[in-house]
């Protein structure tokens, strides 16, 4: 199975879900999330700002902010890049690009990128090994090849976890799946 064929089947697995069911899943994926020993010793976050079809940050983004954590949130910049700026309240989303908010507050700049220590990323699927999929534009693995030391988290619905994800020489592994 290639990347296309399984994005199908993901998109198709998620039709079979109203809105209503997807936050009840968040809130699952969440509490998972909450009970990370890893997250809970972190002081910087990479998180995402979801889209409807994905699990629900919204909230949680806040909480790690209201618990005097640094959070920050990527921006997509062109077809091929993002940066990544400081998030510290709904204050400062602008929507961006693929109508996903983005945050306008304090750029980092890439030699920075190192203070971030741990990262929540989004995925259409992940495998036992830590493979990931995502959306086929390869915004994420550019952006993480810079990022060698962050610690990564996969997050998903459990529907989309799949057995083996395709893979490409430029794809980053993740170090966790949640
Ligand atoms: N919440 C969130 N933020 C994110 C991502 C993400 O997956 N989720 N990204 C992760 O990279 C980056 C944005 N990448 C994206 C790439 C494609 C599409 C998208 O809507 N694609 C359409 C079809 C492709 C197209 O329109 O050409 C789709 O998936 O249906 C959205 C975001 C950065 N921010
Ligand atoms: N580090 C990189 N440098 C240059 N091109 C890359 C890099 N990483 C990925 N690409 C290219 O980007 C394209 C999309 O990659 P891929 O299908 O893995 O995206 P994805 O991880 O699913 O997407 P996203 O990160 O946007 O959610 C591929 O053609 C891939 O070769």
């Amino acid at each position: 199975m290639n990347k296309k064929e399984l994005r199908n089947i993901i998109r198709e697995r998620k039709r079979q879900f109203s809105g209503q069911q997807l936050e009840e899943l968040s809130l699952l994926v969440l509490d998972r999330l909450r009970r990370n020993i890893r997250l809970q010793q972190v002081r910087s976050i990479l998180l995402y700002y979801s889209l409807p079809d994905e699990v629900n940050t919204h909230q949680f983004i806040d909480e790690l902010v209201n618990q005097g954590k640094q959070v920050f949130l990527p921006v997509v910049v062109d077809g091929e890049n993002m940066e990544i700026r400081e998030y510290t309240g709904s204050k400062d989303l602008r929507q961006g690009s693929f109508h996903i908010m983005e945050p306008v507050g304090r750029l980092l700049p890439e030699d920075e990128y190192g203070k971030i220590e741990a990262g929540i990323i989004p995925g259409m699927s992940f495998d036992k090994s830590g493979h990931r999929l995502g959306r086929g534009k390869g915004y994420y693995d550019r952006m993480l090849c810079k990022m060698p030391h962050l610690y990564k988290i996969g997050i998903c619905f459990d529907f989309q976890k799949t057995e083996t994800v395709p893979t490409e020489a430029t794809d980053i592994k993740m170090d966790a799946i949640v």
